[in-house]
């Protein structure tokens, strides 16, 4: 693993935009996938919201992703290969970039086609804990006309990212503005956030 990290690594020092084409394995990631769709078949996706604590809304025409929060305590054995894997990132980048990162928090989404999430800033006002935003796709085979592209908003240009399957990009999330296309068919994605105190 080490040479996806350092891929995010070097690409997150050259261009605030750390990018691994081949971040998790295709069994992982096959198995991550897996446990997504039947979450959503068994109606455990929640409407994600945005705000935070007593200001958390529904708000379907900024974000239309279904979202599901991961938890060791699931004790789902790829739940904990993710993690594990997640521990083993944190420990590189606290040990070779002093991020003295804490904690963190992951949740699955799913974009349903015609669904979208507009231009945003991943950290609350009110509560600056989120230092990085990670995000891991899962989608095999998505193609141009799929849509449902991210795009980052760098001071100067706009970067077009495809939710190509195993791929992650990480980033500052009090930094990079955001945003998630329409997309065209179901998006699959694991998302989350590395926390200092
Ligand atoms: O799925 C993506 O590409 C981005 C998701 C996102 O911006 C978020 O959940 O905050
Ligand atoms: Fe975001």
């Amino acid at each position: 693993m080490q040479k996806a990290y350092e891929e995010i690594v070097n690409s997150f020092i050259d261009d605030k935009l750390g990018l691994s084409q081949s971040f998790l394995s295709d069994a992982l990631a096959t198995q991550l996938r897996e446990n997504l769709r039947a979450l959503n078949s068994g109606e455990r996706l929640q409407a994600a919201s945005i705000g935070n604590q007593a200001k958390r809304v529904t708000d379907l025409s900024n974000r239309g992703d279904k979202i599901y929060w991961l938890d060791r305590s699931h004790n789902d054995k790829h739940e904990n290969l993710f993690f594990d894997l997640m521990d083993e990132f944190v420990s590189y980048l606290n040990s070779s970039c002093y991020t003295g990162i804490t904690g963190y928090e992951f949740h699955y989404a799913l974009y349903e086609k015609g669904t979208f999430y507009k231009k945003h800033l991943d950290q609350f006002q009110d509560n600056k804990s989120r230092a990085f935003t990670m995000i891991m796709y899962l989608n095999l085979d998505w193609k141009e006309e799929d849509g449902g592209n991210l795009c980052i908003f760098h001071e100067n240009r706009t970067q077009i990212i495809n939710p190509v399957n195993g791929s992650c990009v990480f980033f500052k999330s009090s930094e990079l503005e955001h945003e998630v296309l329409p997309c065209n068919r179901q998006r699959l994605s694991i998302t989350g956030w590395l926390k200092t105190n």
